[in-house]
């Protein structure tokens, strides 16, 4: 139980620090919680509305990764190193492919309740 209890208190911290410093994670947080809220109205059902949330909570969970990345390698050097551009690179793309999801998820959805 201490161990779940210190498990959620790290998790508390990292979301607490991340949206304080971290602009795209503020946006993809607020975006999470009005995304929660229209997801209701534009989805047909449970299993729908899981997919649109879930969507949004996975972007915000990539960014968090992302943004991890970016700050252990800013820790390991400052200085342009072509490594570290290839993996700030990669998590930029990770970030870029849960866009594209959103985007497919959502525009369908919204078409979907749209157009009947
Ligand atoms: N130390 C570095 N060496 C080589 N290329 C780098 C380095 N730091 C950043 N880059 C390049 O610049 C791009 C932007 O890096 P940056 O650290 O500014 O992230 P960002 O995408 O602007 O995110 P944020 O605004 O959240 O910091 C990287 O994707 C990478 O191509």
């Amino acid at each position: 139980m201490t161990r779940w209890l210190s498990a959620f208190r790290n998790s508390a911290n990292g979301l607490r620090w991340a949206f304080r410093h971290e602009c795209a994670v503020r946006e993809e947080a607020i975006t999470l919680a009005l995304g929660a809220l229209l997801a209701a109205l534009i989805a047909p059902d449970f299993p729908s509305y899981c997919v649109l949330v879930g969507a949004l909570a996975l972007l915000l969970a990539v960014e968090l990764l992302n943004t991890a990345i970016e700050k252990l390698a800013d820790f390991i050097t400052l200085e342009r190193q072509p490594a570290i551009g290839v993996v700030k690179d990669l998590g930029s793309a990770a970030v870029f492919v849960m866009l594209a999801l959103n985007a497919l998820v959502w525009i369908g959805m919204a078409a979907r309740a749209l157009l009947g």
